[in-house]
């Protein structure tokens, strides 16, 4: 994946300007940044549901306008879950996850049907198959959307916070769940907060703010960068007996 002075953005309004990326296969890479940063608008970029307002995308190989084949990259929204709608098992709304593969004249048959329980056995969730999908837990809800994501065989996977809003122990499995995937080769770029839930999971940071790339390098040399940052923050206009004043505090991962 390479992104070369990319901007994006909504109604020809840029919100996330002048990006040069690139992701390696296999890399798994979390996206960082404050709320309103503009996290979620360059992951939808990488899928061509936010606008490519100017410089270059392009996506396993190709230039993003001309990646016919959108199944190659999969995606888990953000804040989405499965209750409120229409009533469907764990597994039905899985094998969703195949439709856009196929053409319409080929409906889903039972071959389909050994992709998407391997799918729900690699975020464990095999034994809820036939379950009404809103009886399960939101974090669980979240694992049934990955399994939707991966169903199709995605050789890209991007995440808006897969661990948002789920306890700890579904935090834990999500996480072991992306470290396997990690292991398989799957490239993932995922957008969180919660980067101690990924420790050991990601081999890159990408930090946004205010529409800007602001790092991009190791997970230890972020540890860095926030250091650095605190520091500036802390060393605040000189008080009258000459010790420094603390201004004000960064934002950053929790
Ligand atoms: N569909 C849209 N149309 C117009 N503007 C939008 C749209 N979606 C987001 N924006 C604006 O783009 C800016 C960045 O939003 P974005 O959702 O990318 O930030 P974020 O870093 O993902 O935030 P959060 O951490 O809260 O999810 C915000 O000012 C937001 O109002």
């Amino acid at each position: 994946m390479r992104l070369h002075q990319a901007a994006f953005g909504y109604q020809g309004r840029p919100v996330v300007t002048d990006v040069d990326l690139s992701v390696r296969r296999g890399e798994v890479v979390a996206v960082l940044g404050p709320n309103g940063s503009g996290k979620t608008t360059l992951v939808k970029g990488l899928l061509g549901l936010s606008e490519h307002l100017s410089g270059e995308v392009s996506v396993l190989g190709t230039p993003l306008a001309r990646l016919r084949d959108r199944t190659r990259v999969g995606y888990v929204p953000q804040r989405h879950t499965l209750t409120g709608g229409v009533r469907a098992t764990v597994l039905e709304v899985v094998l969703t996850g195949l439709l856009s593969s196929r053409p319409w004249w080929r409906p889903l048959g039972r071959d389909a049907l050994t992709p998407a329980l391997a799918a729900l056995d690699t975020v464990g969730l095999a034994d809820r198959a036939r379950f009404d999908v809103e009886t399960l837990s939101g974090g669980q809800q979240r694992r049934v959307l990955i399994a939707r994501a991966l169903v199709a065989r995605p050789e890209v996977l991007v995440m808006d916070e897969p661990t948002a809003g789920v306890d700890r122990t579904s935090q834990q499995v999500l996480a072991g769940v992306l470290r396997r995937l990690g292991e398989a080769g799957t490239t993932m770029v995922v957008v969180t907060h919660e980067l101690s839930a990924l420790r050991g999971v990601v081999d890159r940071i990408v930090e946004v703010d205010s529409g800007h790339l602001t790092y991009d390098g190791t997970p230890e040399g972020y540890a860095v960068h926030q250091a650095e940052l605190a520091r500036a923050a802390g060393r605040g206009p000189a008080a009258p007996d000459g010790r420094h004043t603390r201004t004000g505090e960064t934002g950053g991962a929790r």
